[in-house]
Order: structure tokens, then C-alpha cells, then sequence
């Protein structure tokens, strides 16, 4: 077990004309690989806000965030991009995968953009992973041509390319029906079974969060263990 990431005091306070909403409030979390963690928490609680500073999308208004040993300084935009790629894998609840590319090459694209990217290396570790996913027999499909569960399945595939430290998973299945809902869920328990990868996700579904080693709600800007 080794830490991946920890978040110490992190506070978010967004200032508007009129009021100053102080949505995080001293949030910590420890993560270890292997580690399966759901977030819950009402419509504007701020999972989403969490999730993208966890992602480097988003800064806090104070407190650290350590990737690996290394604390985040969130005014190097080069930094975040490196450990964006390096570290984390994102999964949204829209896919964002290319209209013009197969799901074989929206796999390989994260890889590719490495410097001394080996373009056969990678075409075969994404079709492992595509296979991984299910998805070995679609590798030439283009988004279009895939349901909607393939396509978040594409997107998980892409996520996990670089073998990230940290799975990020926004509502995955925040699109799909029951049943599609339910080869997403038994992906990311493969991959939690399978993989070192820590996997955080955010949900309102409680048959998603059920699955999940660890759940935790934000309640009041404060991160709870349930
Ligand atoms: N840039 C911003 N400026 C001001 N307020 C913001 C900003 N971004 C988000 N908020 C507010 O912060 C709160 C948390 O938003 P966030 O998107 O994190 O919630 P959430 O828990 O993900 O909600 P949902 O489940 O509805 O997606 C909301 O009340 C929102 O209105």
C-alpha cells in the first residue's frame, strides 16, 4: 500500500457581487493505492468543485494537495499538466471522446502526446485495456457507432492508458439506463479488483457508492465518512 494522494485543510470559497459561498470547508483525505472511494452529497454540496481541484482543474482557496510526495503548487500550469497526464485519469459524465476517431485511437491519444511515445507500444496497451473494458471487438468503431455504454466504456479505457495514480470519476453513470448503468459499475470493480489504481467517484447513485470500499458525503462543506 503506498499513499498517492493526500488533501490537507483544503478550503473553497467562491466570491460573488453579492455573497461569499464558502463551499469546502478543511477538507482532508488520505489515499492509498488500491484505495475505492465514493463521494455522495446534495445537488450544489460541491462534489463537483472537490473533484476538480483533486483534478487540478480547479484551485483551493487554501490548503494543500500532495500527489505522490509532491505538493501541488497550482500557479505552474506545466506542472498540473504533467501530473494531469501522468497521475490522474479522468472519466466524465459526458464521454468527451473524438467524433472523428476510432475508440482504439481515443484510447492511444493520452499516450501519444508523451514525449518518446512508442506508437506499436501503445496501440497495444490500448487494446488491452480495450479488451479490459469489453470493447475487443469494437476497436474500429467511432463513437458514433458505439452505444452509450461503450462510449463510457471507451472513456474508462482512455482514463486508465497512462496507469494512473488516481482513477477520477465524475456521475459515470449519470447518462445511462439501469442496466448499461450496471456493466459501468462491475468495470470499475474489476478495475479496483485488477489494478493499484485508487478510484474516487462521484454519485448520486446509490447502487454506485454501494460498491465502493469507502463512502463519504459532503454535508455542509465538511467531507463525512458514512
Ligand atoms: N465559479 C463559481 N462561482 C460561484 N459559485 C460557484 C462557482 N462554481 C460553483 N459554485 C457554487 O458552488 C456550489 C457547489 O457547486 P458544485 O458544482 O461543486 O456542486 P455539486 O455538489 O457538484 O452539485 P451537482 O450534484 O448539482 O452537480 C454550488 O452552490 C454552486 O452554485
Amino acid at each position: 500500500m503506498t499513499r498517492i494522494l493526500d488533501l490537507k485543510n483544503i478550503n473553497k470559497i467562491y466570491e460573488t457581487k453579492v455573497e461569499k459561498l464558502e463551499i469546502l470547508k478543511n477538507i482532508n483525505l488520505e489515499l492509498n493505492t488500491g484505495d475505492f472511494i465514493s463521494i455522495q452529497g446534495k445537488s450544489g454540496s460541491g462534489k463537483t468543485t472537490l473533484l476538480n481541484i483533486l483534478g487540478l482543474l480547479d484551485s483551493p482557496t487554501s490548503g494543500e494537495v500532495i500527489y505522490d510526495g509532491i505538493n501541488v503548487d497550482f500557479k505552474k500550469e506545466n506542472l498540473k499538466n504533467t501530473l494531469r497526464n501522468e497521475k490522474i485519469g479522468f472519466v466524465f459524465q459526458f464521454h468527451y471522446l473524438l467524433p472523428e476517431f476510432s475508440a482504439l485511437e481515443n484510447v492511444m491519444l493520452p499516450a501519444l502526446v508523451r514525449k518518446k511515445a512508442d506508437k506499436e507500444i501503445v496501440r497495444k496497451k490500448a487494446e488491452d485495456y480495450l479488451n479490459m473494458v469489453g470493447l475487443g471487438g469494437r476497436l474500429t468503431h467511432k463513437p458514433s457507432e458505439l452505444s452509450g455504454g461503450e462510449k463510457q466504456r471507451v472513456a474508462i479505457a482512455r482514463a486508465m492508458i497512462n496507469d494512473p495514480a488516481v482513477i477520477l470519476a465524475d456521475e459515470p453513470t449519470g447518462n445511462l439506463d439501469v442496466d448499461t448503468s450496471q456493466t459501468i459499475h462491475d468495470l470499475f470493480f474489476k478495475i479496483n479488483k485488477e489494478k493499484s489504481q485508487a478510484i474516487i467517484i462521484v454519485t448520486h447513485s446509490l447502487e454506485l457508492a454501494g460498491i465502493t470500499k469507502e463512502k463519504f458525503e459532503i454535508k455542509k462543506g465538511k467531507l463525512e465518512k458514512l
